[in-house]
């Protein structure tokens, strides 16, 4: 595991502690936006605490590593009509994302024998018999031996791209796979967009083949290795970020057909931590439009959405999607022991389901301990109890809140109320010191910097929402380059 849960929530922290803040900027009326291999980039603002200035960039929409993505520029030498040389689009190596050659040189490999069947860990590609040499020249890593069974199950069989920054490809146990399906059944639902769900398809193209029940679903995701398992009608490389299909017109055109079948359709998304919220959003926001345009929906009905996201994000979709309710069921992940209910965390998994369906709608199951809040309307954890008090059941983090009068809300178990402090804190805090994150603009504690009265008018329209962006080191490491 390159960085585990903890240094990684503790990085989120920070972000809101350091001198620079980084936003998305969804609303750029920019006429040109320049695009990198992922496809169109973002525009981020980059906002200095102390000098209270903004400059705004662009950048890489997928990947926060700058060693994976390192496209960066400055708004301005954009505008400085400099566009053509960055239309770098042409010199990517497509060639390797070419479905439908991963598909002819997949089958050449399937009609071979298990034993002469050959997998490159390092490059994800499936070999023919002469090509096995050049990758071990390479010092690459080769299975050999690949039945039938392992090619159905390709999550299984391709090393997960676990880094935070890039992929962040963390895997659903049997356990979270099995109760998605049986939700999805009981709800009638016959088609599942999987968006960053690999093993979600996976598993209902599998149980379609054993003649287990009748779904279809279609794998939108950025992982170039399965093209070669997953034929065009079933996959399409794809950036959640921004909406690209890697494919171009034969991708959008798969996807909206894909749409326009009758029955219901579901999402299921499973994004990476680190993605800017708000371009998440958008993107769902543009499917949903699809959706209702391709089976004529004139109001603003939605397909349900399941969108898999850690509890502490809950603040920051609420404020972009306010529709959404945050599920009280903890999602269990293969490979990281810091997502896993059984060797992991005492708490269980952070990992939650967001959802723009009413939680009532969606029963969890009583044998994990699951119980209905009459109040709440909705399923509770076990050891999520409610409150007559806050008149909710108010825990987040897999233990059981207390209720603090003072306060006048619950709070964790591990806080006490410090008078000094007026406020819950651990009981080992330094007082005058509890994280007190106010406007970085004017300092006041009840709004942010993106509602700030005193905000620069000509960035109050386009700077909507934002999110601390993780992992900003992409940005500053190049600073010193540039100036
Ligand atoms: C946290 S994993 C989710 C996998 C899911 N839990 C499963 O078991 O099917 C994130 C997934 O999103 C994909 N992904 C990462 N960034 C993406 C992007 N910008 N656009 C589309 N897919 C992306 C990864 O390849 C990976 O499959
Ligand atoms: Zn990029
Ligand atoms: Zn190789
Ligand atoms: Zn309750
Ligand atoms: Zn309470
Ligand atoms: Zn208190």
């Amino acid at each position: 595991m390159n960085e585990s849960f903890y240094s990684f929530n503790i990085l989120l922290y920070n972000m809101a502690a350091r001198d620079r803040s980084i936003d998305v900027v969804i609303d750029t009326q920019e006429e040109f936006v320049p695009e990198c291999e992922h496809g169109p980039t973002l525009m981020f603002s980059r906002f200095d605490t102390r000098t209270k200035t903004e400059r705004r960039f662009f950048a890489c929409s997928a990947f926060r590593d700058k060693k994976v993505c390192s496209f960066f520029k400055w708004v301005e030498d954009v505008k400085q009509n400099k566009r053509k040389q960055l239309m770098c689009n042409d010199s990517f190596p497509n060639a390797i994302y070419n479905h439908k050659a991963m598909r002819e040189r997949f089958a050449k490999v399937k009609n071979l024998s298990c034993n002469e069947r050959s997998l490159c860990v390092d490059c994800g590609l499936f070999l023919l018999p002469d090509e096995g040499n050049q990758h071990k020249e390479e010092k690459h890593t080769l299975r050999y031996n690949i039945t039938d069974e392992m090619l159905s199950k390709p999550t299984e069989l391709f090393i997960p791209f676990d880094d935070n920054k890039t992929y962040a490809q963390y895997l659903f146990t049997k356990k979270t796979v099995n109760f998605l399906l049986d939700l999805l059944v009981s709800m009638d639902i016959t088609s599942v967009l999987c968006i960053g769900c690999p093993r979600i398809h996976e598993a209902i193209q599998n149980r379609m083949k054993e003649g287990k029940f009748s779904m279809k679903s279609l794998l939108l995701d950025l992982d170039h290795r399965y093209l070669q398992v997953f034929p065009p009608e079933q996959l399409c490389r794809y950036n959640m970020l921004n909406n690209h299909f890697f494919g171009g017109d034969i991708d959008k055109n798969t996807f909206k057909k894909f749409l326009h079948v009758n029955g219901k359709v579901a999402i299921v998304t499973d994004p990476p931590f680190g993605v800017m919220v708000d371009a998440l959003y958008k993107t769902l926001n543009i499917v949903q439009e699809e959706w209702r345009t391709a089976r004529g929906i004139e109001d603003t009905t939605e397909m349900p959405v399941f969108w898999f996201f850690p509890y502490f994000m809950e603040k920051r979709v609420n404020m972009s999607c306010p529709s959404y309710s945050m599920l009280d069921y903890k999602v269990d992940y293969d490979n990281h022991d810091l997502f896993r209910g059984d060797k992991g965390r005492k708490k269980g998994s952070p990992v939650r389901i967001f959802t723009n369906l009413s939680p009532k709608l969606i029963p969890l199951p009583q044998d994990d301990g699951y119980w209905y809040c009459d109040k709440c309307e909705r399923y509770s954890a076990q050891e999520n109890k409610h409150c007559s008090k806050c008149e909710c059941c108010p825990t987040k983090d897999g233990s059981t809140y207390k209720h603090c009068d003072v306060c006048k809300r619950c709070v964790k178990p591990n806080r006490i109320h410090c008078s000094q402090c007026n406020i819950c804190d651990l009981p080992e805090h330094t007082c005058g010191q509890s994280i007190k994150q106010g406007c970085h603009i004017c300092g006041a504690l009840d709004h942010k910097r993106r509602e700030c009265p005193n905000k620069n008018k000509s960035t109050e329209s386009s700077v909507i929402r934002t999110q601390k962006r993780k992992g900003c080191e992409q940005f500053s490491s190049k600073k010193k380059k540039r100036k």
